[in-house]
């Protein structure tokens, strides 16, 4: 594309002929960004891997990262190194090297200026051209993606609006992801769990199945129910079940519709994208009315004198819905994206019908078959004498799983393994036991002011003595 003549012209290919007799060598490079959008490549993160299993054994300039687990180092070809790795039983030699350039500013670019490109390349002998582009490069990107998906420690991304800026991934910073939760430790009924495993099973299976039917290979679940019923447990227990990696996004913190499809491009595949409490995340609740008020009640408030305006978040509904099942939403495949809210009834139904939010799972309070799992795992028991008196009590009071859970931790490690399995038991039944005066006293409290307000619906109002008695009652049962 350099000539401004006809590549089939004569004098050409003598030329191009005599330029191989010269030096009869071929060079491909492969840039670690690509595209507008400066995403990594994942040809060159399959070659990094492949080059890791295969030459590092050659390479005389290394360098050294934690692996799988954080418990092993990691070695890849340094920089400015050069290895040769041979194909076709020998027959095929070729030439990595790894290398990379100085920053170049580009002064009106939307992107702060990268660090350094990298990029490798490779050299082969041009007879070998029809070899290499049409196996070797297979061969290698197969075997450095499979290698890439058997090493890879999982991370765990966030869409940090403070955080420095990281250039390996655009919009988002990431830690390791090692959280140990799993669905044999999930305080669930068992049957309820064995529908999930199903279901996500099924899912992983489905590649062809999606392809099939015309849909994108996607799956989202709606995770709902009060604070402390597992719902981010459960989202760990899903990445770790099906080996992904988890995007937590925070909403508030993205600027637009078109800074949330950026940060979608992003992600990768095999990854559980969450947005958590999703009913305080932006005014996404089924009231529009309601949230256009809210709204101009907000720009009255900014536009007060002397008052910081704070930059909010637009991202709106449709944006949001754009995210799950818009064009865009394709790319990639294989993820899941997972809402968590308490208040499911305050969510936009065109949010999460079905076919959006494919699942919709109720994490509730404490039941016998949940406790069971905590006291297998917690205290490694499956039978006891006080169990009868829990499964009684977990039938008349609501308690939290984060509540069983924090009763039944061990507190003290001077006795032995019966003596605290005893003492959380009993623990767990005082707080039961106290979780049930408690839910009588706000009964009482509640039945009270509701009668007290229907007389005033009535005759207009309490009198004194009636305010008097009033206070004296609540009072009374605050003391008791
Ligand atoms: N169903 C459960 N199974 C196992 N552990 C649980 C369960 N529910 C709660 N826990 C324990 O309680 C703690 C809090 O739970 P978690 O953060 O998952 O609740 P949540 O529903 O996400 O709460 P929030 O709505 O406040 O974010 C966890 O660290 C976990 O140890």
């Amino acid at each position: 594309k350099y000539f401004p003549f006809n590549p089939e012209d004569l004098l050409l290919r003598r030329f191009v002929k005599w330029i191989y007799r010269i030096y009869p060598y071929i060079h491909v490079s492969f840039p670690e960004f690509t595209g507008e959008h400066l995403k990594r490549s994942e040809a060159y993160s399959a070659i990094e891997s492949y080059l890791m299993s295969t030459s590092t054994s050659k390479a005389r300039n290394l360098r050294a990262e934690l692996g799988k687990d954080s418990s092993n180092l990691v070695f890849s070809m340094g920089y400015s190194d050069e290895v040769t790795d041979d194909f076709d039983g020998g027959k095929v030699r070729v030439w990595w090297s790894s290398t990379k350039s100085e920053p170049q500013t580009l002064r009106f670019s939307f992107y702060p200026a990268p660090h350094e490109h990298r990029f490798f390349k490779l050299t082969f002998h041009h007879r070998h051209r029809d070899t290499v582009m049409e196996r070797y490069l297979k061969h290698v990107l197969e075997s450095g993606k499979a290698a890439l998906i058997k090493n890879r420690q999982r991370r765990l991304y966030t869409n940090n609006p403070n955080r420095d800026y990281d250039y390996t991934m655009l919009n988002w910073s990431h830690v390791m992801f090692e959280h140990p939760a799993s669905f044999d430790t999930l305080a669930m009924h068992p049957e309820k769990k064995r529908e999930i495993i199903e279901d996500l099973n099924a899912f992983k299976a489905g590649k062809e199945y999606y392809t099939r039917i015309g849909k994108a290979w996607k799956r989202g679940y709606l995770l709902y129910g009060p604070p402390g019923t597992g719902k981010s447990t459960m989202i760990a227990a899903i990445a770790n079940y099906m080996d992904y990696d988890i995007y937590d996004l925070e909403l508030t913190a993205v600027k637009d519709n078109s800074a949330l499809r950026k940060l979608l491009i992003e992600t990768t595949g095999k990854s559980i994208i969450v947005i958590e409490d999703i009913d305080c995340s932006l005014d996404l609740s089924g009231n529009r009315k309601k949230n256009e008020e809210k709204a101009e009640e907000e720009k009255k408030k900014e536009s007060l004198p002397g008052m910081p305006k704070e930059e909010a978040s637009k991202v709106t509904l449709s944006g949001l819905l754009n995210f799950i099942d818009g064009l865009w939403s394709a790319c990639g495949g294989e993820r899941i994206i997972v809402f968590t809210t308490n208040y499911v009834e305050k969510l936009d139904p065109a949010l999460i019908r079905r076919g959006r939010m494919d699942k919709h799972i109720e994490l509730s309070y404490c039941t016998f078959e949940g406790f069971k799992v905590f006291a297998k795992s917690y205290l490694g028991i499956e039978n006891h004498t006080l169990f009868e008196t829990i499964e009684r009590l977990l039938g008349e009071v609501q308690i939290t799983p984060a509540d069983v859970a924090e009763s039944l931790m061990t507190k003290t490690s001077t006795r032995g393994v019966e003596e605290d399995a005893n003492a959380c038991l009993e623990d767990l039944i005082r707080a039961l036991e106290k979780e049930k005066e408690d839910a009588i006293i706000r009964a009482l409290e509640k039945a009270k002011e509701d009668a007290i307000a229907s007389k005033e619906e009535v005759e207009g109002g309490p009198n004194v003595e009636e305010q008097q008695n009033g206070q004296i009652c609540k009072n009374k049962i605050a003391s008791n």
